[in-house]
């Protein structure tokens, strides 16, 4: 077995699409990135990755690359999961955490569970996904922006 850890921030602007843990959620801010900036799912690949000993998203993933501009961040996971899969390892659960004053993260929780289930080959069960607010306080609290963490265990086949 393997544990490991992720932690990513984002910034919220205007004119961006919000997009967490796959899912697309209807706000008048979006989240500032190279990618599609999907800082949950961004979590989750860092603790992945950081459980195999792989470093991180930047070292997979550089954002001076073209090829990783306004990418959709399940593509990313998913390249994520063939290499976890080609070291013979699967996700034993993920545990993460969505830290954002605004919006409701609750009417989507389910859907970014199932999308993250899907692309990880698991079952629902073992993706949990919390939100909480930081009573105003901090940079989340001021709307500044929006951070997650995750953390994982793998398990070998
Ligand atoms: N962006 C958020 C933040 C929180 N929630 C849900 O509300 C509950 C209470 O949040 P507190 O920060 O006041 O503890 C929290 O447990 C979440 O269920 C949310 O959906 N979206
Ligand atoms: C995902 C990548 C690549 O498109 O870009 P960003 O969306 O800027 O995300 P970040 O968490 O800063 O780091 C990883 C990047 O290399």
């Amino acid at each position: 077995m393997k544990i490991g850890i992720g932690y990513d921030v984002h910034k919220l602007v205007e004119d961006r699409d919000l997009i967490i843990g796959g899912v697309k959620i209807d706000y008048s801010k979006g989240l500032l990135g190279h990618s599609d900036a999907d800082v949950l799912i961004h979590a989750i690949m860092d603790s992945i990755l950081g459980a195999l000993g792989l470093g991180d998203i930047g070292k997979h993933f550089p954002d001076t690359s073209e090829e990783f501009k306004d990418i959709d961040s399940m593509d990313l996971l998913k390249t994520v999961y063939n290499n976890m899969n080609d070291r013979n390892y699967y996700i034993g659960n993920i545990d993460a955490v969505i830290v954002a004053q605004r919006p409701k993260m609750a009417p989507f929780i389910e859907k970014m569970r199932e999308r993250i289930a899907g692309v990880l080959n698991t079952s629902i069960e073992n993706i949990n996904i919390k939100a909480t607010t930081t009573e105003k306080l901090g940079f989340e609290g001021r709307e500044e922006g929006i951070s997650s963490q995750a953390v994982c265990l793998l398990i070998n086949k």
